[in-house]
């Protein structure tokens, strides 16, 4: 695929202006975004990912440095010019009533349409294609105001596609769904990215779910600033480690999931592996335990996979056998 830098950010400082306050949110700002991939902000409540992409989307203007969005300073273009090139789905409410989100979808077409907004047999297809991709056929005809929050995200993210740009910025677009659309809808963006070499850029809380679809991440932290890197990159020179370990959760290299850091009053041998392994070592975690194959003590737990056996050694007793999470931690008196 021919990914290119579709967004070139320089010396770039964001924030507010008001009438004798300078607000910077962040500065010095030196990156690239490509097409054809799917980037993920991700960073704490009011470290200013909303702010970056309103100013990437020319709603509020940069404090300084330069934008360039295909080679050319986004103070360039036109408005309209804009609208053929950025699409934009934020978070916020919209205050529509009656209208259809089928209507909604269709304002998606308005750079295109005339002044009237007609759509043409080729906008109406178009947006017939952008209600199917994101599959909400049967919320097509419900007026946007009777909607879910989650519902109406999926009707944004539609619209979106309908105004065909070959940029996508999108605020937080999976808050509101729940889990089994927060994956569909990342997965979306990601096959779209790749399918229609689109520029996808969005913010998220939904760290795991980015670190598996995202192309590239960027971490915004207020000590580090802007790290930048594939998923699996900002792992292995510990960025991840060190963004997450600050805030009191950490990244389990065994599992390779975060998980919260827990006191151990207690460490046990555990022997075994597969799922069964891992399941059995999360409930010990959880309830304070750190067990792991490289600890050495006289009491231990083996795990079968294949019979879903767990046998735990106490006091060099026979082994006690169970066959669930509940009983262990029953047995270990947890
Ligand atoms: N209109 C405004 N005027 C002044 N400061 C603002 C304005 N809007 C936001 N801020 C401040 O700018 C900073 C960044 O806010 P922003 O909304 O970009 O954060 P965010 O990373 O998107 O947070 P969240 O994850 O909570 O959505 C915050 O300190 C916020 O209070």
């Amino acid at each position: 695929m021919n990914k290119q830098k579709t967004i070139e950010l320089k010396k770039l400082s964001i924030g507010y202006l008001t009438k004798n306050n300078r607000k910077t949110v962040a500065s010095d700002i030196n990156a690239d975004i490509f097409s054809g991939e799917l980037t993920c902000l991700l960073g704490a409540n009011g470290i200013g990912k909303s702010t970056l992409l309103r100013t990437l989307s020319a709603f509020q203007p940069k404090l300084d440095g330069k934008i360039n969005i295909q080679g050319k300073e986004i103070e360039t273009y036109s408005e309209k010019q804009l609208s053929t090139l950025i699409g934009v789905v934020l978070t916020e409410k919209c205050d529509i009533k009656n209208m259809s989100a089928r209507e909604l979808i269709g304002l998606g077409r308005s750079p295109y349409t005339g002044f009237w907004g007609t759509l043409n047999n080729t906008d109406k297809a178009i947006v017939d294609n952008a209600i199917s991709m994101v599959k909400i056929e049967d919320l097509a005809s419900r007026m946007v105001h009777t909607l879910s929050d989650g519902e109406r995200q999926k009707v944004m993210i539609a619209k979106a596609l309908a105004q065909e740009t070959p940029i996508i910025f999108l605020d937080e677009p999976t808050a509101f769904l729940d889990f089994p659309s927060k994956v569909e809808i990342m997965q979306l963006l990601h096959r779209l990215s790749r399918q229609t070499n689109k520029t996808i850029f969005l913010s998220t809380h939904d760290l795991e779910l980015a670190l598996q679809i995202a192309d590239k991440i960027w971490l915004i932290d207020k000590q580090s600033g802007i790290n930048i890197g594939t998923p699996e990159d900002l792992s292995l020179n510990g960025h991840l480690t060190s963004f997450f370990a600050r805030k009191g959760i950490i990244f389990d290299e065994e599992t390779g999931l975060f998980r919260i850091e827990n006191t151990y009053t207690k460490q046990i041998k555990l022997i075994g592996h597969g799922q069964m392994y891992s399941m059995v070592r999360k409930a010990l975690l959880r309830n304070g335990i750190l067990a792991t194959r490289n600890i050495e003590s006289t009491d231990y737990i083996e795990v079968s996979n294949d019979t879903k056996e767990i046998r735990i050694f106490q006091s060099a007793q026979k082994a006690t056998s169970v066959y669930s999470i509940a009983t262990l931690l029953d047995t270990l008196k947890l």
